[in-house]
């Protein structure tokens, strides 16, 4: 919670104004920061300095593992995020690849579940990584990427979280995940958790044991029109202590995340919090 509080604080009193083409706004923004997670030891990255969604965090995280390209599939999991991104930005209502109402495009797990093979064909990157760690094997490259530029004028968005890289040291997991631009306000509050539950679920359904999750982010960014609430409420607040996360232990395969995993098997213990704040979201 510190790490997320002092970058807040680092983007407020050393941010530059750079314009945003895509949303029209303004955005005040450092660039590089480093957060960790030690999952070991139940870290769990929550905001507590305002009321943050975690259910929804987890419902993307899990949907894109899933290999989801749809909103209404993200809705059914438990999440409206991508909402507006899939229905509500202009460009891509106009783009001749969107498949209708709902449709993200090409993005995420739909890339990461079948990358496009230049020779033809896909690859299953998720399943490749799972059975190599599973068989004690980080063959160096355990790379889940969502990075496609060949498939960015498909898609309602470019991967923001676009890298998540395992390890294996003995018979403990690590994972290194990368992120090009970074909503601080709204999407760090979702991705914080989802870096985390990422390292601990894989860790489960391989049989590791989970060490820790580097979360590097590139382009940090606050919205002009989300500044006020972060410098002059969020920043004002003392932080609770971190609560808990609980992953039901029946979830032992990528099949079982595919198939009945639902929101219920994930319980956050001792959550404390601030009142919600609600940041505007640019499309
Ligand atoms: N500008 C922008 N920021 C993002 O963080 C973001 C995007 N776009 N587009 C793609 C996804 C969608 N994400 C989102 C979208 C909405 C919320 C949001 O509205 N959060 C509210 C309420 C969440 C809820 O009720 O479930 C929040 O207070 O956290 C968060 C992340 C993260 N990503
Ligand atoms: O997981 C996510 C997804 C998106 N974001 C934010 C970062 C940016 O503010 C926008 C994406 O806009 P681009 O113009 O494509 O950079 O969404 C996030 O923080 N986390």
């Amino acid at each position: 919670m510190k790490q997320y509080l002092d970058l807040c604080q680092r983007i407020v009193n050393q941010g530059e104004w750079v314009n945003n083409e895509r949303t029209g706004k303004r955005c005040l923004t450092v660039i590089n920061a480093d957060l960790t997670y030690d999952v070991s030891k139940g870290e769990f990255p929550l905001v507590t300095t305002r009321k943050s969604f975690w259910k929804s965090a987890i419902a993307e995280i899990i949907g894109y593992l899933r290999g989801y390209d749809n909103a209404a599939d993200f809705r059914a999991l438990g999440t409206k995020t991508w909402d507006a991104n899939a229905n509500e930005n202009q460009v891509w209502l106009n783009n001749p690849h969107r498949k209708g109402e709902d449709d993200m495009g090409l993005c995420y797990g739909a890339i990461g579940r079948h990358f496009p093979k230049p020779d033809g064909g896909h690859i299953d990157l998720l399943k490749q990584i799972i059975d190599d760690l599973s068989r004690g094997v980080d063959n160096r490259g355990e790379i889940l990427t969502f990075y496609h530029p060949g498939a960015f004028h498909m898609a309602c968005l470019r991967p923001c979280m676009y890298s998540h890289h395992f390890s294996l040291l003995g018979d403990t997991l690590y994972l290194n995940s990368t992120q090009r631009s970074c909503d601080v306000p709204l999407g760090l509050n979702f991705n914080m958790v989802q870096v985390y539950v990422l390292l601990a679920i894989v860790a489960q359904i391989t049989g590791k044991k989970p060490g820790q999750a580097f979360h590097k982010i590139v382009n940090a960014h606050i919205y002009e029109d989300q500044l006020e609430l972060m410098r002059d409420v969020q920043l004002k607040r003392e932080p609770y202590p971190l609560p808990r996360l609980k992953i039901n232990p029946d979830i032992q395969s990528l099949k079982d995340i595919e198939s009945w995993v639902t929101m219920d098997d994930f319980e956050v213990e001792g959550y404390q919090f601030h009142e919600p704040i609600a940041y505007p979201f640019s499309v």
